[in-house]
């Protein structure tokens, strides 16, 4: 589904301030994966989230989905196949436009040129649907600013509008950390119902190592730029916060330090 090979990013080569970013990643995604990562402080979790979207060319390596090279593709071109909520609930939706117009532009994305963002009364009908599932609300607010939602009811249509046609890799990139945690938890149950429904191959950075042993199928730590763990599901199942940091210490050599993170 989604391989990297030798994906390799340096900031500044060079010059005394060149940083190795990501050293050789290899990684591959099997579809329907859903794979959490964690990893010290500038471990290279953000510059991997870019270089697989488009926001960043590697220096070396290569960007498959089903076997065919993306590298080249800027993100714009990539975002048919890719879907990606951020960690800021005000990056993924446009603030002066209602809901209905965020989701129509959301339901054109990747489709030919011509279909304008219109909203026509079945279009009006499908993004009912799909909000009502979010078991919200936001089904009754179809022409509210986007601007006046709260942040938890933002990222929840963030994660809709990113999942909205059905993308092959979906991207999360600390996308409850800006949020208080009980809106965290209704985004994180959100996002496992969506990432299940659609059977979305998906990968999530976070900082809750709780959350990163909890959710998904497989785990994987970075430190350095590599990949330095990588566990599967049946060792996940096992795992405790404890061995987590245990293991990373024992390959790493060091303590895992993350300024945000947060144990459980
Ligand atoms: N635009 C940039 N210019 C120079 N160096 C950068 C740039 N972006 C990232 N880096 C450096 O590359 C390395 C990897 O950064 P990155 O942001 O990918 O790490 P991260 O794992 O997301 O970190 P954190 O969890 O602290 O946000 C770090 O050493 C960082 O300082």
């Amino acid at each position: 589904m989604l391989k990297l090979d030798n994906v390799t990013k340096l900031f500044n080569p060079g010059t005394p301030d060149e940083k190795i970013a990501l050293l050789g990643i290899d990684l591959e995604l099997h579809s329907g994966d859903f794979v959490t990562i964690i990893g010290s402080n500038g471990a290279g979790k953000s510059t991997l989230m870019n270089i697989i979207s488009g926001v960043m060319k590697p220096d070396l390596g290569e960007v498959r989905i089903e076997g065919n090279s993306i590298s080249h593709l800027a993100e714009y071109q990539r975002s048919r196949w890719i879907g990606r909520v951020f960690q800021d609930p005000m990056a993924g939706t446009a603030p002066h436009m209602t809901i209905e117009e965020n989701l129509a532009m959301a339901y054109k994305r990747g489709k030919s040129r011509g279909l304008s963002f219109g909203v026509s009364a079945s279009k009006r009908n499908l993004f009912r649907e799909q909000l009502e599932h979010l078991g919200i609300g936001l089904e009754n607010r179809l022409r509210a600013k986007v601007g006046l939602l709260s942040g938890g009811e933002r990222q929840a249509l963030s994660l809709l509008m990113a999942t909205f046609t059905q993308p092959q890799i979906l991207l999360l990139d600390e996308h409850t950390a800006a949020l208080d945690p009980s809106r965290a938890e209704l985004i994180t149950k959100l996002t496992e119902t969506i990432v299940r429904e659609k059977k979305l191959t998906t990968l999530m950075v976070t900082h809750n190592m709780e959350q990163a042993i909890r959710l998904g199928n497989r785990l994987i730590m970075m430190d350095k730029g590599s990949v330095i763990l990588d566990i599967d599901e049946t060792r996940k199942k096992d795992l405790t916060v404890e061995r987590l940091l245990g293991e990373f210490e024992a390959i790493s050599g060091h303590k895992l330090a993350d300024d945000r993170m947060m144990l459980g």
